[in-house]
């Protein structure tokens, strides 16, 4: 059996057509991501590559190769900075650029020998550029999106690939000279190669999608400004906890926080420093909680903590530490003046014995927030039971 090159070249020209023209697509149109470009970029610079390859028989081999050679360079290239980049955030180190700079002396040195030893050499030289972002890919994009599993699996199938086409041409140079009917190991090492690189490309695509798709999740959860839970997500969480406590016949908390004065604070140091505060809030609030614990923005200034599993002894001490963990946090205005901000809690320990909504439950914590508020703020109140049976016009100071 023979797995005839140019037609293998003209199958992976085409794939690398069709993956540029659906990327090019994707970015112009949904998914404006600056790393699909670089990608793009190894695509039309593989087509050019493969170009070459198969224009052999109308133009000097050596040359033909060359070309084929640095337009396939030039695309794994591309590719590194996009995986360096997606998964490091960063360009890859000076040391790669040095790498590529290096690796086109034996390139330009091999011109003028045999086909085989042009094979070799190239071959070689594109495993050694592969093999940072294979490395990057696998060590520390693994964690990442599962789709990117792909590329670092399919770049460990094009170095390999790569390798053994290497020491093909070096064991068996007959089969690679130029004019040379094509061999069954010739093809194979030349399709496993290739086909790695393009399903790579594919699986860049596929993890830009779920990254995209992550964060669009994330957004639709969490407070862009406190990157706590949102109102809806808050809610929701509350309500699980609430029938989840009512099934295991245990008691949930819930506090509800209110920053004291915070119009004035907007007021005196402007909305950037208001918008500052909550931020510095959320964050001392995050710092007394457990992972366990769920905390939302119930909008302007208003905050809920859920505590799955909170009896009413931890809870106060919680609701306490709270307190005075925001009462004590330095806040600055734009000049640099320190001040502070305090915050009124309600609380409310819903036992397995009462059988509440989740907007009764809500209402009931609002209450006893009210009476903190009216009681003169910066304080803890607990949730009476006598609560539940009145409107928060009839809570006493
Ligand atoms: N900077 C900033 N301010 C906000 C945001 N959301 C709501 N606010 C402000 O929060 C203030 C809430 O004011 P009030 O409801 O009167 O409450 P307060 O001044 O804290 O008074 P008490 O709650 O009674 O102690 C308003 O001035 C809102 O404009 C936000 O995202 N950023």
């Amino acid at each position: 059996m023979l797995l005839h090159t140019p037609t293998l070249l003209l199958v992976l020209l085409l794939g690398f057509a069709l993956l540029g023209v659906q990327l090019w697509l994707t970015r112009s149109a949904t998914l404006p991501r600056r790393e699909l470009r670089p990608v793009e970029w190894l695509c039309w610079s593989s087509m050019t590559g493969f170009g070459f390859f198969l224009a052999r028989d109308w133009m000097p081999s050596s040359i033909a190769s060359l070309l084929g050679m640095l337009a396939l360079a030039a695309g794994v290239t591309c590719f590194t900075a996009a995986v360096f980049q997606h998964v490091l955030q960063r360009l890859p180190p000076r040391a790669y650029w040095v790498l590529l700079g290096l690796m086109a002396l034996p390139v330009l040195g091999s011109l003028a020998a045999d086909g085989a030893v042009r094979v070799s050499v190239s071959c070689l030289v594109l495993a050694l550029l592969l093999l940072p972002p294979t490395w990057v890919a696998l060590r520390h994009g693994w964690h990442n999106e599962v789709s990117f599993r792909i590329v670092g699996g399919t770049l460990c199938v094009t170095v390999l690939g790569l390798l053994w086409r290497t020491l093909d041409a070096w064991w068996h140079p007959a089969d690679y000279q130029d004019g040379q009917q094509d061999s069954l190991r010739a093809g194979l090492t030349f399709l496993f190669a290739f086909m790695g690189l393009l399903g790579s490309a594919f699986g860049f695509l596929l993890a830009s999608f779920e990254r995209v798709a992550q964060k669009m999740r994330r957004l639709a959860s969490v407070d862009g400004l406190t990157g706590c839970f949102n109102h809806n997500t808050t809610q929701a969480l509350f309500a699980h906890s609430l029938e989840r406590a009512r099934r295991e016949r245990l008691p949930m908390s819930l506090l509800m926080l209110d920053l004291d004065h915070f119009k004035q604070v907007n007021d005196r140091y402007g909305h950037p420093v208001g918008d500052h505060v909550l931020r510095e809030v959320a964050e001392a609030v995050r710092r007394c909680l457990r992972a366990s614990d769920v905390f939302g923005r119930l909008g302007g200034e208003e905050f809920a903590v859920i505590l799955p599993t909170g009896d009413d002894a931890g809870t106060r001490v919680l609701a306490e530490r709270i307190r005075t963990a925001i009462e004590r946090t330095d806040m600055r205005s734009d000049t640099g003046q320190v001040f502070h901000v305090t915050v009124s809690i309600g609380m409310a320990v819903i036992g397995p014995q009462l059988v509440l909504t989740p907007n009764e439950a809500l209402h009931w914590a609002d209450k006893a927030l009210y009476q903190a508020k009216s009681q003169g703020r910066n304080r803890v109140v607990v949730a009476d039971p006598w609560m539940l049976n009145t409107t928060i016009a009839e809570v006493p100071s």
